[in-house]
């Protein structure tokens, strides 16, 4: 047999180095296990079920699948509000969302989506079907609630003190998140849900009493039916407020009935900025700004309110 050529004798450990280098770079990009999310990172989470929410018009809740670390991190009961980012991978941007409901048992997290006609993203994330992964980046905070011990403003207090949360549109979110985790009420439609929730044991639970204003048009009013079930489950405890007929309908007089007197709870407000400055007054870029609107007039202070 003739001696292989020098050329022949590198020919065959360079074929083999460039498939194994090959391998290597397919292994990187397909087969590594890619991180879990969390605050500092992107990672994958998988829809498990997508429906229509019963009471909206152009709404749905998207349950994904909690991966183990994700799902231990949120089993704690971690501080709320915190939301995720979800990243839209046709355009490389991504928007936040609100889980309104963990489920520990069956470790998934439900998101809901109101669909806004000019919005990518929400159409982007009603596109998506079960089976699809989507990108997440979480859970992330811009602010913890306090338990009222910790609050200077109700040092002087004479009832128990009442956490009251004005919502717009999807501001909602945050609020049914911040009831189901002080209540240990499942906010899940799903009956089955009703038990996995575990028992409340943070700094929302240490709030004896909740009253919620919700203002959206009738047929945009989000988890309509959970808010209804949770103020006849806990009467006395937690009360639920509409204001369906436009922003111009949340008066002094409205606001007045539904919230405690000054000094006497927090007041949160989530929403567009139209309710906020209404409600009370602007929100700067990277601060809570002056106390203004309805609030103020009815003689809040600022450290009794938090816009989110
Ligand atoms: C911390 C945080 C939590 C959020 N949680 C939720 C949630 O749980 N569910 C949910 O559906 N959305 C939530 N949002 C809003 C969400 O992140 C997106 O802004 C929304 O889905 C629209 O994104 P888009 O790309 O479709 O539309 P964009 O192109 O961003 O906006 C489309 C239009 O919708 C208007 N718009 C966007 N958001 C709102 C809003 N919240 N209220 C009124 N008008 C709005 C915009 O002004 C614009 O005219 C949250 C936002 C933040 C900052």
């Amino acid at each position: 047999m003739a001696a292989p050529t020098t050329a022949s004798r590198f020919a065959r450990p360079l074929a083999l180095a460039a498939a194994a280098l090959a391998a290597g770079a397919a292994y990187t990009f397909f087969a590594r296990p890619r991180p879990d999310p969390s605050p500092t990172s992107y990672g994958p989470v998988r829809i498990v079920a997508t429906h229509p929410d019963a009471s909206v018009n152009g709404a749905r809740r998207i349950t994904v699948a909690l991966p183990a670390t994700l799902a231990e991190t949120l089993k704690t009961t971690p501080p709320v509000p915190f939301f995720f980012n979800v990243k839209n991978t046709d355009l490389v941007v991504a928007r936040s969302y609100t889980p309104v409901h963990i489920d520990v048992q069956n470790r998934t997290m439900d998101l809901l989506v109101k669909r806004y006609k000019v919005g990518e993203t929400s159409k982007w994330m009603h596109r998506r079907s079960v089976g699809d992964e989507i990108e997440v980046n979480g859970p992330l905070r811009e602010w913890t609630l306090p338990a009222p011990s910790e609050l200077s403003a109700l040092r002087d207090a004479k009832d128990p003190p009442t956490l009251a949360m004005i919502a717009g549109g999807t501001g909602v979110t945050p609020f049914i998140q911040i009831l189901e985790s002080a209540l240990g009420h499942s906010m899940s439609p799903d009956p089955t849900a009703a038990q996995s929730r575990p028992p409340a044991s943070d700094a929302a639970a240490a709030w004896p009493r909740f009253s919620l204003i919700y203002a959206a048009p009738e047929n945009d009013l989000l988890a309509k039916q959970q808010l209804d079930a949770l103020a006849a489950k806990f009467p006395g405890r937690v009360s639920v407020h509409y204001v369906t007929n436009g922003r111009q309908a949340l008066t002094a007089d409205v606001l007045r009935d539904a919230l405690p007197a000054p000094g006497q709870g927090m007041v949160l407000v989530c929403g567009p900025d139209g309710l906020i400055n209404h409600v009370a007054g602007r929100r700067g870029w990277d601060s809570q700004g002056p106390l203004g609107g309805l609030l103020a007039q009815l003689g809040y202070r600022a450290n009794e309110v938090y816009k989110f």
